[in-house]
């Protein structure tokens, strides 16, 4: 029989609002019982320093370089998640000698798929030593190594969860609206195509907090004032990255905000959800057939605005929050990294040449003990 462990995944993610713990119990196979979540948000000053982390790595060509600041903030950020790790067990009352792997995402700061480079901070090691933990970290260097885009991750996870919401005979797609989106289709056969699909919220954080100072538009209540702008749309939405048979795995800079005079605050919004939206509907036209309901996780299924426009376009197919079928969309990341981890410790792909194009499965991750 399987090994089941208990493993703790902890996801900061595009959006950089902080950082997502979640338990599960799982063989890293069929089995997956779903623990408590705990998102801890960063504070202003910190998101500024992950922005400056961003800008540190932009010149960077090796995925080990850590020129003097960026390695403070690689530091502060694993402090922060050691930290979150001990709230986490003592606001649910768990002993840390319960936990088996820590499954460590870090935060990505370059990704340049074209070049095979990808580069997360955060330091697995003084993870480990941080909270006596073992942990698994740097999943996404394996994958590129063996030529795949190196995102997304999640996918294996989606599949091993589909079962349980999927009826026979149908295809079932998930989407993370995070700061970047991706889908994940299982067909009725099982089969999985996973890939990026274009901007989720970032485009509308940029627009929002260069505009009013606050970091998101809650619930899309300023999108829902306004109207979409079709030239600025079209500029998004004519982007060489919905061409071609490729799929490619996107860096959150590889979209250029709207610039402060082009719109007014409402129609930014509105017209920044309506591209989040269509560029779902448009990388979903390279699954291979439509999915009979779109599972949304991610913060984005929070912006009405932008489910609004999503429902409009999905054309017959029911589009339906990660809560409305029985999941958890704010701790989907975070489980998914903890499954990650404990399929890396059995040695278990984590990427399929459908989900990344990597040329066969692959397994991956580097485990670090206390
Ligand atoms: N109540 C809300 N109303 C509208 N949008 C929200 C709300 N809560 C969160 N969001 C959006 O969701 C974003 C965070 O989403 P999430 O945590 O899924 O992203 P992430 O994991 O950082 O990104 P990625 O999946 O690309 O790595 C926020 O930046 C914000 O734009
Ligand atoms: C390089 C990187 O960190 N990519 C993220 C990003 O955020 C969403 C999308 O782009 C996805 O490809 C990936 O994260 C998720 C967790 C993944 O790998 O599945």
């Amino acid at each position: 029989m399987d090994v089941v462990r208990t493993a703790i995944g902890l996801m900061s993610g595009t959006s950089m609002d902080g950082i997502d713990v979640a338990l599960i119990r799982t063989d890293g196979r069929g089995f997956i019982e779903r623990g408590p979540f705990l998102g801890m948000p960063y504070d202003a000053e910190f998101r500024g320093r992950l922005k400056r982390a961003l800008e540190l790595a932009r010149p960077l060509r090796d995925r080990n370089q850590r020129p003097g600041e960026l390695r403070e903030i690689e530091l502060e950020l694993t402090l922060r998640h050691a930290t979150a790790v001990t709230a986490f067990l003592e606001h649910f009352g768990l002993a840390a000698n319960g936990v088996d792997i820590l499954g460590f995402h870090g935060q990505t700061v370059l990704h340049r798929p074209d070049e095979g480079l990808t580069i997360q901070i955060g330091d697995g090691r003084e993870l480990a030593c941080r909270t006596g933990l073992s942990v698994v970290y740097d999943m996404r260097a394996n994958d590129m190594v063996h030529g795949g885009q190196g995102a997304p991750l999640v996918p294996a996870y989606h599949a091993a969860l589909a079962g349980k919401f999927q009826q026979a005979g149908e295809a079932v797609c998930f989407v993370n609206i995070g700061g970047i989106s991706n889908l994940t289709y299982i067909g009725a056969d099982g089969r999985i195509a996973a890939f990026d699909s274009g901007p989720g919220n970032t485009l509308i954080d940029q627009w929002v907090e260069m505009q009013t100072g606050r970091t998101y538009d809650p619930g899309g209540e300023i999108g829902g004032r306004g109207k979409v702008v079709p030239a600025l749309a079209e500029r998004y939405l004519n982007s060489p990255f919905f061409r071609g048979n490729v799929r490619r795995s996107l860096d959150r800079g590889d979209f250029a905000p709207l610039r402060p005079d082009e719109a007014s605050l409402e129609d930014g919004a509105r017209t920044l959800a309506h591209v989040a939206a269509a560029s779902i509907i448009k990388s979903a036209g390279f699954l291979p057939e439509r999915p009979s309901a779109y599972i949304v996780c991610g913060g984005g299924r929070l912006n009405g605005t932008l489910m609004g426009e999503l429902s409009a376009m999905a054309e017959g197919s029911r589009v339906l929050s990660a809560e409305a079928a029985g999941f958890d969309g704010d701790a989907m990341e975070a489980e998914a990294w903890a499954y990650l981890a404990v399929r890396s410790l059995d040695g278990l792909p984590l990427t399929f040449p459908g989900t990344t194009g990597v040329a066969a499965p692959v397994s991956g991750g580097v485990l670090a003990r206390p």
